[in-house]
Protein backbone atom coordinates (compact mmCIF):
# COMPACT_ATOMS: atom_id res chain seq x y z
CA UNK A 1 0.00 0.00 0.00
CA UNK A 2 1.44 3.56 -0.74
CA UNK A 3 2.63 5.58 2.06
CA UNK A 4 0.68 8.45 3.50
CA UNK A 5 3.74 10.83 2.99
CA UNK A 6 6.25 10.66 0.43
CA UNK A 7 8.66 13.50 -0.19
CA UNK A 8 11.06 12.72 -3.44
CA UNK A 9 14.11 14.92 -3.87
CA UNK A 10 12.25 18.06 -3.61
CA UNK A 11 13.63 21.38 -4.06
CA UNK A 12 12.48 25.01 -3.24
CA UNK A 13 13.88 28.22 -4.28
CA UNK A 14 13.23 31.50 -3.23
CA UNK A 15 15.32 33.68 -5.98
CA UNK A 16 18.31 33.07 -5.83
CA UNK A 17 18.36 31.10 -2.74
CA UNK A 18 17.66 27.59 -2.09
CA UNK A 19 15.72 26.39 1.16
CA UNK A 20 15.28 23.47 0.37
CA UNK A 21 17.60 20.88 -1.49
CA UNK A 22 16.52 17.39 -3.00
CA UNK A 23 15.08 16.64 0.66
CA UNK A 24 13.59 12.77 0.33
CA UNK A 25 11.87 11.15 2.84
CA UNK A 26 8.98 9.09 3.89
CA UNK A 27 6.39 8.72 6.65
CA UNK A 28 4.48 6.05 7.52
CA UNK A 29 0.87 5.19 8.77
CA UNK A 30 0.93 5.67 12.55
CA UNK A 31 4.19 7.63 12.54
CA UNK A 32 6.11 10.56 13.88
CA UNK A 33 8.61 11.39 11.85
CA UNK A 34 11.00 14.21 13.51
CA UNK A 35 12.39 16.95 10.95
CA UNK A 36 15.07 18.54 12.64
CA UNK A 37 17.59 21.38 11.48
CA UNK A 38 19.04 24.32 12.59
CA UNK A 39 17.66 27.86 12.16
CA UNK A 40 17.11 28.59 8.58
CA UNK A 41 17.74 25.11 7.06
CA UNK A 42 14.68 24.67 5.31
CA UNK A 43 12.22 22.95 7.59
CA UNK A 44 9.06 25.29 7.38
CA UNK A 45 9.73 25.19 3.87
CA UNK A 46 9.30 21.54 3.54
CA UNK A 47 6.29 22.07 5.76
CA UNK A 48 4.59 24.36 3.96
CA UNK A 49 5.44 22.20 0.06
CA UNK A 50 3.82 19.36 2.39
CA UNK A 51 0.20 21.29 3.11
CA UNK A 52 0.48 22.67 -0.69
CA UNK A 53 0.47 26.18 0.22
CA UNK A 54 3.66 26.46 -1.67
CA UNK A 55 5.04 23.99 -4.62
CA UNK A 56 8.03 22.53 -5.12
CA UNK A 57 10.11 23.71 -7.73
CA UNK A 58 11.96 20.13 -8.82
CA UNK A 59 11.16 16.62 -7.38
CA UNK A 60 7.05 15.66 -6.16
CA UNK A 61 5.08 15.06 -2.78
CA UNK A 62 2.61 12.18 -2.92
CA UNK A 63 -0.05 11.63 -0.51
CA UNK A 64 -1.14 7.14 -0.11
CA UNK A 65 0.39 7.75 -3.85
CA UNK A 66 -1.41 10.42 -5.21
CA UNK A 67 -0.22 14.03 -5.99
CA UNK A 68 -1.27 16.82 -4.21
CA UNK A 69 -4.94 18.44 -5.01
CA UNK A 70 -7.23 20.31 -3.05
CA UNK A 71 -9.12 18.53 -1.38
CA UNK A 72 -6.21 16.45 0.57
CA UNK A 73 -6.56 19.89 2.40
CA UNK A 74 -9.23 18.31 4.20
CA UNK A 75 -7.02 15.36 5.46
CA UNK A 76 -4.06 17.40 6.76
CA UNK A 77 -3.83 19.32 10.03
CA UNK A 78 -1.12 21.99 10.73
CA UNK A 79 0.41 23.02 14.10
CA UNK A 80 2.33 26.36 12.64
CA UNK A 81 5.21 27.53 14.61
CA UNK A 82 3.70 31.34 15.26
CA UNK A 83 0.65 31.67 16.62
CA UNK A 84 -2.23 31.20 13.16
CA UNK A 85 -5.90 31.86 15.54
CA UNK A 86 -7.34 35.46 14.98
CA UNK A 87 -6.82 36.91 18.91
CA UNK A 88 -10.67 38.71 18.49
CA UNK A 89 -12.91 35.45 17.42
CA UNK A 90 -13.85 33.62 20.06
CA UNK A 91 -12.56 30.04 20.06
CA UNK A 92 -15.63 28.02 19.23
CA UNK A 93 -16.90 30.27 16.33
CA UNK A 94 -13.00 30.29 15.18
CA UNK A 95 -12.41 26.29 15.49
CA UNK A 96 -15.78 25.32 14.18
CA UNK A 97 -15.20 27.59 11.21
CA UNK A 98 -12.00 25.74 10.41
CA UNK A 99 -13.16 22.42 10.72
CA UNK A 100 -16.19 23.02 8.35
CA UNK A 101 -13.38 24.42 5.51
CA UNK A 102 -11.90 21.08 6.06
CA UNK A 103 -15.11 19.56 4.91
CA UNK A 104 -16.61 18.94 8.56
CA UNK A 105 -20.71 20.08 9.15
CA UNK A 106 -21.09 21.94 11.78
CA UNK A 107 -22.57 20.30 13.89
CA UNK A 108 -19.81 17.19 13.56
CA UNK A 109 -17.10 20.46 13.83
CA UNK A 110 -19.05 21.64 17.43
CA UNK A 111 -18.63 17.95 18.84
CA UNK A 112 -15.50 17.13 18.02
CA UNK A 113 -13.98 21.10 19.51
CA UNK A 114 -16.20 20.26 22.87
CA UNK A 115 -14.88 16.94 23.07
CA UNK A 116 -11.41 18.36 22.93
CA UNK A 117 -11.80 21.17 25.06
CA UNK A 118 -13.26 18.81 27.96
CA UNK A 119 -10.27 16.39 27.09
CA UNK A 120 -7.63 19.67 28.35
CA UNK A 121 -9.93 20.24 30.57
CA UNK A 122 -11.13 23.86 29.41
CA UNK A 123 -14.18 23.45 29.08
CA UNK A 124 -15.11 26.94 29.51
CA UNK A 125 -12.92 27.78 26.82
CA UNK A 126 -15.52 27.43 24.31
CA UNK A 127 -16.75 30.84 24.58
CA UNK A 128 -13.55 32.64 24.76
CA UNK A 129 -11.50 35.01 22.52
CA UNK A 130 -7.90 33.79 21.73
CA UNK A 131 -6.76 37.50 22.82
CA UNK A 132 -7.83 36.44 27.02
CA UNK A 133 -6.33 33.09 27.15
CA UNK A 134 -2.48 32.70 28.26
CA UNK A 135 0.42 31.98 25.53
CA UNK A 136 0.24 28.44 26.58
CA UNK A 137 -3.38 27.75 26.54
CA UNK A 138 -3.38 29.24 22.78
CA UNK A 139 -1.35 27.00 22.03
CA UNK A 140 -3.43 24.60 23.36
CA UNK A 141 -6.47 26.09 21.02
CA UNK A 142 -3.56 25.56 17.89
CA UNK A 143 -3.50 22.59 18.58
CA UNK A 144 -7.32 21.70 18.47
CA UNK A 145 -7.39 23.87 15.72
CA UNK A 146 -4.69 21.20 13.69
CA UNK A 147 -6.79 18.54 15.11
CA UNK A 148 -10.23 19.12 15.32
CA UNK A 149 -11.28 17.95 11.72
CA UNK A 150 -9.33 14.22 12.16
CA UNK A 151 -6.46 14.89 9.67
CA UNK A 152 -4.89 11.59 8.47
CA UNK A 153 -1.62 13.95 8.00
CA UNK A 154 -0.89 16.17 10.84
CA UNK A 155 2.29 18.64 10.91
CA UNK A 156 3.30 19.95 13.87
CA UNK A 157 5.99 22.50 14.27
CA UNK A 158 6.57 22.92 17.59
CA UNK A 159 3.84 22.14 19.01
CA UNK A 160 4.88 22.23 22.90
CA UNK A 161 6.28 25.83 22.83
CA UNK A 162 5.37 28.00 25.34
CA UNK A 163 3.24 24.83 27.49
CA UNK A 164 4.30 23.72 31.04
CA UNK A 165 5.82 20.77 31.91
CA UNK A 166 2.27 19.33 32.79
CA UNK A 167 0.88 20.04 29.60
CA UNK A 168 3.96 19.03 27.80
CA UNK A 169 2.57 15.51 28.94
CA UNK A 170 -0.92 16.56 28.38
CA UNK A 171 0.06 17.23 24.35
CA UNK A 172 2.52 14.33 24.45
CA UNK A 173 0.25 11.72 25.24
CA UNK A 174 -2.33 13.17 23.04
CA UNK A 175 -0.04 12.82 19.96
CA UNK A 176 1.01 9.42 20.52
CA UNK A 177 -2.58 8.48 20.73
CA UNK A 178 -3.13 10.37 17.06
CA UNK A 179 -0.27 8.35 16.06
CA UNK A 180 -1.70 5.05 17.70
CA UNK A 181 -4.73 5.73 16.14
CA UNK A 182 -3.01 5.62 12.69
CA UNK A 183 -2.02 9.53 12.34
CA UNK A 184 1.21 9.83 10.19
CA UNK A 185 2.75 13.21 11.92
CA UNK A 186 5.32 15.56 10.87
CA UNK A 187 7.53 16.96 13.96
CA UNK A 188 9.43 19.37 14.15
CA UNK A 189 10.99 20.57 17.02
CA UNK A 190 14.70 21.95 18.23
CA UNK A 191 13.83 19.64 21.34
CA UNK A 192 15.75 17.03 21.15
CA UNK A 193 14.44 15.32 24.26
CA UNK A 194 11.17 15.04 22.40
CA UNK A 195 12.22 13.78 19.64
CA UNK A 196 14.01 10.58 21.41
CA UNK A 197 10.53 10.37 23.23
CA UNK A 198 8.45 10.11 20.38
CA UNK A 199 10.26 9.79 17.05
CA UNK A 200 11.63 6.56 15.56
CA UNK A 201 12.90 8.22 12.22
CA UNK A 202 14.42 11.19 11.35
CA UNK A 203 15.83 13.95 9.07
CA UNK A 204 18.63 16.64 9.93
CA UNK A 205 18.15 19.13 7.44
CA UNK A 206 21.45 21.97 7.61
CA UNK A 207 21.59 25.08 4.87
CA UNK A 208 18.75 23.21 2.85
CA UNK A 209 20.67 20.13 2.81
CA UNK A 210 19.64 15.91 4.34
CA UNK A 211 22.96 15.96 6.42
CA UNK A 212 21.35 12.69 8.55
CA UNK A 213 18.20 10.62 7.81
CA UNK A 214 17.13 7.38 9.44
CA UNK A 215 16.30 5.10 12.35
CA UNK A 216 17.48 6.86 15.82
CA UNK A 217 18.90 4.24 17.53
CA UNK A 218 20.64 2.95 14.09
CA UNK A 219 22.08 6.66 13.98
CA UNK A 220 23.46 6.59 17.36
CA UNK A 221 25.36 3.29 16.73
CA UNK A 222 26.91 4.77 14.04
CA UNK A 223 28.42 7.76 16.55
CA UNK A 224 31.06 6.44 19.61
CA UNK A 225 30.30 6.10 22.99
CA UNK A 226 32.55 8.49 24.61
CA UNK A 227 31.22 9.24 28.37
CA UNK A 228 31.06 6.59 30.97
CA UNK A 229 29.12 7.44 34.46
CA UNK A 230 30.52 5.87 37.34
CA UNK A 231 28.91 5.66 40.80
CA UNK A 232 30.71 4.84 43.83
CA UNK A 233 30.49 4.62 47.46
CA UNK A 234 34.04 6.24 47.56
CA UNK A 235 36.80 8.00 46.03
CA UNK A 236 38.77 6.89 43.15
CA UNK A 237 41.66 7.84 42.35
CA UNK A 238 43.75 8.36 39.39
CA UNK A 239 41.20 8.00 36.93
CA UNK A 240 42.69 11.12 34.61
CA UNK A 241 45.93 9.57 33.93
CA UNK A 242 43.93 6.16 32.12
CA UNK A 243 44.87 6.50 28.39
CA UNK A 244 41.72 7.55 26.57
CA UNK A 245 40.41 9.61 29.58
CA UNK A 246 39.74 12.98 28.60
CA UNK A 247 37.90 14.45 31.07
CA UNK A 248 36.68 13.89 34.79
CA UNK A 249 34.18 15.75 36.59
CA UNK A 250 32.63 14.75 40.00
CA UNK A 251 29.26 14.40 40.16
CA UNK A 252 27.23 14.53 43.44
CA UNK A 253 26.91 10.34 43.37
CA UNK A 254 30.53 9.08 41.34
CA UNK A 255 31.76 11.11 37.76
CA UNK A 256 31.16 11.61 34.05
CA UNK A 257 33.75 10.60 32.59
CA UNK A 258 34.29 11.60 29.01
CA UNK A 259 36.86 9.09 26.67
CA UNK A 260 38.41 9.55 23.44
CA UNK A 261 38.50 5.59 23.13
CA UNK A 262 35.63 3.05 24.15
CA UNK A 263 38.20 0.88 25.48
CA UNK A 264 39.07 2.99 28.47
CA UNK A 265 35.90 2.09 29.80
CA UNK A 266 37.06 -1.37 30.78
CA UNK A 267 40.52 0.32 32.92
CA UNK A 268 38.11 2.90 34.45
CA UNK A 269 36.03 0.15 35.94
CA UNK A 270 38.61 -2.44 37.34
CA UNK A 271 40.60 0.91 38.79
CA UNK A 272 36.87 1.82 40.45
CA UNK A 273 36.52 -1.70 41.44
CA UNK A 274 40.15 -1.66 42.52
CA UNK A 275 39.55 1.23 45.23
CA UNK A 276 36.02 1.45 45.99
CA UNK A 277 32.42 -0.41 45.52
CA UNK A 278 30.81 0.39 42.40
CA UNK A 279 26.80 1.08 42.33
CA UNK A 280 26.59 2.06 38.96
CA UNK A 281 28.55 1.62 35.66
CA UNK A 282 27.49 2.70 32.28
CA UNK A 283 28.95 3.98 29.03
CA UNK A 284 26.85 6.32 27.68
CA UNK A 285 24.81 6.03 24.45
CA UNK A 286 25.63 9.70 22.61
CA UNK A 287 22.30 12.00 22.95
CA UNK A 288 20.39 13.05 19.70
CA UNK A 289 21.52 16.37 21.00
CA UNK A 290 24.92 15.93 21.10
CA UNK A 291 24.99 14.28 17.78
CA UNK A 292 23.02 16.97 16.71
CA UNK A 293 25.79 19.59 17.85
CA UNK A 294 28.28 17.35 16.12
CA UNK A 295 26.04 17.58 13.05
CA UNK A 296 24.88 20.64 12.58
CA UNK A 297 27.76 22.62 15.23
CA UNK A 298 27.29 26.25 14.63
CA UNK A 299 27.00 26.40 10.86
CA UNK A 300 23.40 27.27 10.77
CA UNK A 301 22.18 30.75 10.27
N1 LIG B 1 9.35 33.43 1.43
C1 LIG B 1 10.68 33.40 1.44
N2 LIG B 1 11.41 34.23 0.69
C2 LIG B 1 12.77 34.19 0.70
N3 LIG B 1 13.49 33.35 1.45
C3 LIG B 1 12.83 32.51 2.25
C4 LIG B 1 11.39 32.47 2.30
N4 LIG B 1 11.01 31.51 3.17
C5 LIG B 1 12.15 30.98 3.66
N5 LIG B 1 13.24 31.56 3.10
C6 LIG B 1 14.65 31.23 3.37
O1 LIG B 1 14.79 29.83 3.22
C7 LIG B 1 15.65 29.30 4.22
C8 LIG B 1 14.92 28.22 4.99
O2 LIG B 1 13.91 28.81 5.80
P1 LIG B 1 12.91 28.00 6.72
O3 LIG B 1 11.94 28.98 7.28
O4 LIG B 1 12.37 26.87 5.95
O5 LIG B 1 13.88 27.46 7.85
P2 LIG B 1 13.56 26.67 9.20
O6 LIG B 1 14.38 25.42 9.17
O7 LIG B 1 12.11 26.51 9.38
O8 LIG B 1 14.16 27.65 10.30
P3 LIG B 1 13.72 27.97 11.85
O9 LIG B 1 14.16 26.82 12.69
O10 LIG B 1 14.51 29.20 12.15
O11 LIG B 1 12.24 28.20 11.86
C9 LIG B 1 16.11 30.48 5.05
O12 LIG B 1 17.34 30.91 4.55
C10 LIG B 1 15.03 31.52 4.81
O13 LIG B 1 15.57 32.80 4.95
Amino acid sequence: MAKPLVLEQVTKQFGEKTAVNGISLQVEEGEIYGLLGGNGAGKTTTMRMVLGLIYPDAGRILYHGQEYSSELQHKMGYLPEERGLYPKVKVSDQIVYLARLKGMSAQEADKSLRYWLERFEVPDYYNKKIEELSKGNQQKMGFIAAVVHKPKVLILDEAFSGLDPVNVELLKETVKELRDGGTSILFSTHRMEHVEELCSNITILQRSNTVLQGNIQDIKKRYPREEVLLHTTGTVTGLEAIPGVVRVEHRERGYSIRISDVAAAQDILRRAMEESTVEHFEIKEPTLNQIFIKEVGDSHE
